[in-house]
């Protein structure tokens, strides 16, 4: 029997509202989910769906999912797993990643009027670029102009002039690696570091260490590409929060922001000074667009320089990363020296000439773009309207990701793609081949549509003379171990490092030694002095 309680009775009305309450959130979700369908977009008639992709959580979606290191290859799985075209959900953000070069070159090259925008970077475009990034700021004129100005600056006679300082650097290199083989790492941050200076600014760098720009640009870069990191900075995520004044407790923030973004003012700007000092006695991409030169005022070119200058990073991890290749496959290196030894001969050093009559060593270049890239999964894209595109439906805004570690994997276009296979791009006849989709340079590593590299060219040639002088002059060998036997070096994905810099080989064994009758071209050179220019 059941006693009736002030407290039963309280329970009974408790239990009453609770049932009333579940049944009322049961008919408001139900009506949700039908209004959700029946609801139809204007843009999406037919009630297409999203690109599949796997199942995440409510709220957080597939945030949860994602490892903090190397989530390309988890991006990669999911695209093994659900085809070339992938939804995921980020806390509620769309995105929608591409795995394949004519997925990607369909959306970024042949709808680029619609897929070139970026997702928005609030504190690396607005905040630390005062709004001239030109590499995360909107699509629209200002990005028109700014690519502009990088295509008149580093036009066909530009990169021809870049070419001897290429050269004379890359011998620096050899110097330099050959009296201390030990740190070939930093000799080889130096080059990159130096080519970039001397064709963007007229500087000479003397050492990596000692240059009073090179070490703040890497700091800079580091600095940049922290930004970006998903969910680092909470100003991306809530946009109002850079109105929030910096006393209020937890928008500290600011103040740092604010920091950096004249730190790096004051260094783009010094950086343009020095170039303009510096041309009279070696002209440079700066100096060349001062004065309006290149459609754009001396603050924007700062900014141009500024954002080019931090790309050595990217130069210095392929470099790095063919270094590693040649002391896996010992086969390869000998068979380019092979070549190289033919056409160029043992009397001089080679020059960027010489590609056209070396097919092995360029394919070598780009199997190293395309066997560990960089950038694995280069710069988000982001749309400005609603598409369809293989039956789904991708709305306006959407972030999408050419995930160039799966694009660079997709075995119709290489096949065997786990294997280092300078061959891929050749035909019997040793003619270069490249692919349908990226027909100037076989692999994707600099991206896609009104978006690809504008150094593209620049970056391919200074990697390739780099790696046609170590050929010719070194030999990448394996180190031993305490039993005599050769350290195989250890190239599974995990050995490249993560994070906001380009991927590159995390420090590896190599024993160089100078190739016979090459010390004596290396006793002629020398090594940069510190001068009085700017
Ligand atoms: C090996 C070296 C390099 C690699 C791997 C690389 C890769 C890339 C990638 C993947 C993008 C984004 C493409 C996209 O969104 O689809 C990009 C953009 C860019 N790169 Fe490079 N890059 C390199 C060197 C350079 C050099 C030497 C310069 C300048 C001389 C440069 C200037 C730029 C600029 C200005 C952008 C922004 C383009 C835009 O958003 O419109 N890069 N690069």
């Amino acid at each position: 029997m059941e006693v009736f309680t002030p407290t039963s009775m309280a329970s009974d009305l408790l239990s009453a509202s609770k049932s009333q309450v579940m049944t009322l959130a049961a008919l408001i979700f139900t009506a949700l989910v039908l209004f959700r369908r029946l609801a139809k977009n204007p843009n999406n008639p037919q009630g297409l769906p999203p690109p599949p992709g796997p199942r995440g959580l409510p709220i957080l979606g597939n945030l949860l999912q994602i490892p903090s290191d190397r989530y390309w290859l988890k991006f990669d799985e999911w695209i093994r797993e659900y085809g070339p075209v992938v939804s995921i959900n980020l806390a509620g953000k769309r995105v929608v990643l591409l795995g394949t070069p004519k997925v990607a070159a369909d959306l970024f090259d042949r709808k680029s009027a619609i897929y070139s925008d970026r997702p928005r970077w609030i504190l690396a475009n607005d905040i630390l670029a005062k709004g001239m990034h030109i590499g995360v700021m909107p699509y629209g004129e200002k990005h028109r102009r700014f690519r502009k100005a990088i295509h008149s600056g580093l036009g066909t006679k530009a990169l021809a002039s870049y070419h001897p300082i290429e050269e004379h650097e890359a011998r620096i290199y050899l110097k330099e690696v050959s009296k201390n083989p030990a740190d070939f790492r930093n000799s080889v941050k130096r080059y990159t570091g130096a080519v970039i200076m001397a064709t963007m600014y007229g500087h000479t760098v003397t050492t990596f260490d000692s240059d009073k720009y090179v070490k703040k640009i890497f700091a800079s870069a580091a600095r940049f590409a922290g930004s970006l990191a998903p969910g680092e900075f909470l100003v991306d995520v809530f946009p109002w929060l850079r109105y929030v004044p910096s006393w209020v407790p937890g928008a500290g923030w600011k103040k740092k922001a604010a920091e950096w973004a004249e730190d790096d003012y004051d260094l783009f700007t010094t950086m343009r000074e020095a170039a303009r000092v510096n041309a009279a006695k070696q002209s440079s991409f700066i100096s060349e667009g001062l004065g309006n030169a290149y459609g754009v005022d001396d603050v924007e070119l700062a900014y141009i320089g500024g954002i080019i200058s931090q790309t050595p990073d990217t130069l210095m991890s392929v470099s790095s990363g063919f270094m590693l290749a040649m002391v896996r496959w010992p086969e390869i290196q000998k068979r380019a020296q092979e070549e190289i030894d033919r056409v160029v001969g043992r009397k001089r050093f080679p020059v960027f000439a010489d590609s056209v009559n070396l097919p092995y060593v360029t394919a070598i270049v780009k199997e190293t773009c395309r066997w560990r890239p960089v950038a694995p999964l280069s710069v988000p894209h982001a749309s400005t309207e609603d598409d369809v595109y293989m039956g789904y439906f991708i709305p306006k805004g959407t972030t999408v990701i050419s995930s160039i570690w799966s694009i660079h994997r997709d075995p119709e276009t290489y096949p065997n793609p786990d294997e280092f296979k300078p061959e891929r791009f050749l035909d019997e006849n040793m003619n270069e081949v490249n692919t349908k989709e990226s027909r100037s340079f076989g692999h994707h590593l600099y991206g896609f549509g009104r978006r690809l590299c504008p150094g593209a060219t620049m970056a391919d040639h200074a990697v390739w003379v780099f790696a046609a002088h170590i050929l010719w002059a070194l030999n990448l060998e394996r180190e031993k171990d305490e039993f005599g036997r050769e350290i195989i070096p250890d190239v599974r994905p995990e050995m490249f490092s993560s994070g906001g810099e380009a991927s590159h080989p995390l420090p590896f064994k190599c024993k160089i030694t100078v190739r016979p009758g090459v010390q004596e071209f290396l006793d002629e050179i020398e090594l940069p002095q510190p001068s009085p220019e700017a």
